[in-house]
């Protein structure tokens, strides 16, 4: 029999122990859709919402804390009216991601793991520029998982939509490529290619394939995996962008990655992606390396395809995000 102060004594270790492993996440959502020419992808953290996102999260484990921020909202800037070539919306694309740069500072203040539910990936803009306000960019490193590059600039968009650009806005070597953009003056370009990594690619626009080959990109493409396998793939990923494994990690997860078979309620899908079971095994070891830090998971559109289309795809990127959040197939233990 145990002593009413053992017990406490004991209880008392167990909640410290608890406390230092508490994984401690904040959701902010970005119902927003002007990066891309589909409406619907700002329906995207809503439908998550309401499948019971908040709930199952706190169900992976007892040591994650789940806070959510609720949406971004934000006010158009004073426009000085000049057009700039080939960047649609761009006023909406450039305060939305200036107050969510703002809001993923809050999160990170609070030591909490920023989790952005787009929203089109234009959302990575803001995200990313806010983790890297908290980071050294050399002390951080970047995983794009996509179907797309996402590199375009205005003057090599075939399309205008800001979705393709987010990654050219916020890498260094693509700085002199962009015109001085005065709505965009706060997103400074200061993370390097050299810490990024692709994954899934399987749609490259005609100069996206010139600026990989420009700056000796590291990719892997959907060729890759079918060659290699999705274990040595992720972790050479892995391992390229983070060698010595003290790089803050953010991952950003375009759910369109996923095969359309997965995740077909989504405004760019491209055949012959990856498997559900591709996806979260990548996202499972992205956990296991204990570096992820910062997490977008973008371009879920519950306005396309039928009723079977919009309930599988938000299965799948809540599986998505389960993995990275450490839920375990064979079930979890705390
Ligand atoms: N995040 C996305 N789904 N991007 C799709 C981009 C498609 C095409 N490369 C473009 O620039 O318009
Ligand atoms: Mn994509
Ligand atoms: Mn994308």
């Amino acid at each position: 029999m145990w002593s009413l102060n053992a017990f406490k004594n004991f209880s008392s270790k167990l909640h410290q122990i608890r406390c230092l492993n508490t994984q401690k996440i904040g959701i902010i959502g970005v119902p927003f859709d002007k990066g891309a020419s589909k409406r619907g992808a700002d329906k995207g953290p809503k439908a998550l919402r309401e499948s019971g996102l908040i709930d199952e999260i706190k169900q992976i484990s007892s040591n994650i804390d789940v806070k959510d921020y609720g949406d971004v909202h934000y006010e158009l800037m004073s426009s000085n009216g000049r057009k700039i070539h080939n960047l649609n919306e761009l006023n909406h694309v450039a305060a939305c991601n200036r107050a969510l740069a703002e809001r993923i500072e809050e999160i990170l203040n609070d030591e909490r793991m920023p989790i952005t539910l787009g929203g089109c990936h234009s959302i990575a803009i803001g995200s990313i520029s806010g983790v890297v306000r908290k980071t050294a960019p050399d002390n951080m490193c970047v995983l794009w998982i996509d179907a797309h590059l996402d590199l375009n600039t205005n003057t090599t968009s075939p399309t205008g939509n800001m979705h393709g650009m987010p990654a050219s806005l916020i890498v260094k070597e693509l700085r002199s490529n962009w015109p001085f953009v005065p709505e965009l003056e706060w997103c400074k370009a200061e993370l390097s290619l050299k810490n990024f990594c692709w994954i899934g690619l399987r749609s490259i626009d005609y100069y996206e394939r010139l600026s990989m080959e420009k700056y000796g990109i590291k990719y892997f493409d959907m060729r890759d995996i079918d060659k290699m396998g999705i274990d040595k793939v992720t972790n050479a990923a892995i391992k390229h962008i983070n060698p010595n494994g003290d790089k803050k990690l953010h991952v950003s997860f375009d759910i369109d990655a996923l095969d359309p078979l997965f995740a077909n309620a989504t405004g760019t899908p491209v055949g012959g992606g990856l498997t559900l079971r591709e996806g979260i095994f990548l996202m499972e070891e992205v956990y296991k390396s204990g570096t992820l830090r910062s997490m977008d998971l973008v371009e879920v559109n519950p306005q396309l395809g039928d009723a079977r289309d919009v309930t599988n795809t938000i299965n799948s990127a809540k599986a998505i995000l389960y993995a990275a959040l450490g839920n375990n197939r064979s079930g979890n233990t705390s």
